[in-house]
């Protein structure tokens, strides 16, 4: 038998596979089969999830481990905050280190146990890195800008202004009411910027942030190869960071930023040493089932209730007991 988890950071919820427990990992096109089955509501097991979280034995002596995230529609992704902090949770518990590297599509990125975030809430802070301005990284085109920092694009809404971070996903970012960030333009806009399109040839993440005060954000998200969720690590890493470039009066560097969201709430801090930008994203690490699998199964992309044992952790119950405990800050509820 094979063994699965449920798990979530900020309720960004992931199926987490450990193909170092496998007779025989699944190939490349097996793992996005996978994804796509087990995270459709309608196919998937415990109601789907936002995607799929692949552990692997690392490439690179430096690093504990390997992630590979794979969304709902089967795409593959160069990183994802939420997932990571997942990850490193299971790597930490698993090698037995509180601080460690993880290898990604685009860098070994450091990982480090932190305090509980609430009592029964495991925390875990994670970097995220590399940082990209220019269209190049994105990639956006036929919108005349080399980069986007707060700039109008009437393209995409007019009067409104965008920045563009990839880190290293894409990300597009608007700051915007809190009518506007509970009404229909998210997701008109990911839907537009993720289906064919002149601006974003391999779409974008679209997260709408309402500035609470200084340093703290409420973002919502519409995730590139998902649709909305709960809460995109990732997304709201590169909000924060476009927070500190655009309203510096209302946000810095070198102090925590907190960002809640429809599935809970995260901390960032934000660094720029020699010309380079990271991030720490610090939140819950949540794991709420395991799930005992038949290997067969995941090679054929069938696990179906009939072919799983699921054990319930018991942690969701002090998760929710965390977002209990947290201010009412928008109209946005979580999906
Ligand atoms: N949908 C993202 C990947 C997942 C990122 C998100 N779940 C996070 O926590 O960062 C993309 O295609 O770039």
């Amino acid at each position: 038998m094979a063994q699965l988890l449920k798990v979530h950071g900020s309720q960004n919820q992931f199926f987490l596979l450990d193909q170092t427990t496998l007779a025989r990992p699944l190939s490349d096109p097996e793992l996005r089969a996978l994804g796509l089955q087990l995270c459709d509501p309608a196919t998937g097991i415990l109601g789907g999830a936002d995607g799929l979280l692949v552990v692997n034995d690392s490439n690179n002596p430096a690093a504990s481990g390997q992630m590979r995230v794979i969304n709902a529609d089967g795409s593959e992704a160069s990183m994802c905050g939420n997932g990571l902090r997942t990850v490193a949770r299971y790597l930490a518990e698993k090698t037995n280190q509180t601080r460690f590297q993880v290898e990604t599509m685009k860098a070994d990125l450091t990982v480090a146990y932190h305090d509980d975030f609430f009592p029964g809430v495991p925390g875990y802070a994670v970097e995220i890195s590399p940082v990209r301005f220019n269209k190049e990284a994105l990639p956006f085109d036929q919108v005349g800008h080399e980069r986007l920092l707060d700039t109008l694009v009437p393209e995409f809404v007019p009067g409104w202004r965008f920045s563009a971070l990839a880190v290293p996903n894409p990300h597009l970012i608007a700051f915007v009411s809190d009518e506007e960030l509970a009404g229909p333009v998210l997701g008109e806009l990911g839907q537009r910027l993720n289906g064919e399109n002149p601006y974003f040839a391999d779409g974008v993440n679209v997260n709408f942030a309402h500035i609470l005060g200084p340093n703290e954000l409420f973002v919502r998200t519409y995730e590139r190869g998902v649709g909305f969720t709960n809460a995109c690590g990732t997304g709201m890493s590169a909000t924060t960071l476009a927070f500190a470039l655009t309203h510096p009066d209302q946000a810095g560097f070198e102090t925590p930023i907190t960002v809640y969201n429809p599935g809970g709430m995260v901390k960032t801090i934000l660094h720029h040493h020699d010309a380079r930008y990271t991030i720490d994203l610090i939140g819950n690490a949540t794991f709420t089932h395991q799930i005992e699998v038949h290997e067969a199964a995941l090679h054929d992309a069938q696990v179906t209730d009939a072919d799983v044992t699921v054990t319930e952790t018991g942690e969701q119950a002090a998760y929710l007991d965390f977002v209990a405990s947290l201010p009412q800050v928008s109209t946005v509820k979580s999906k």
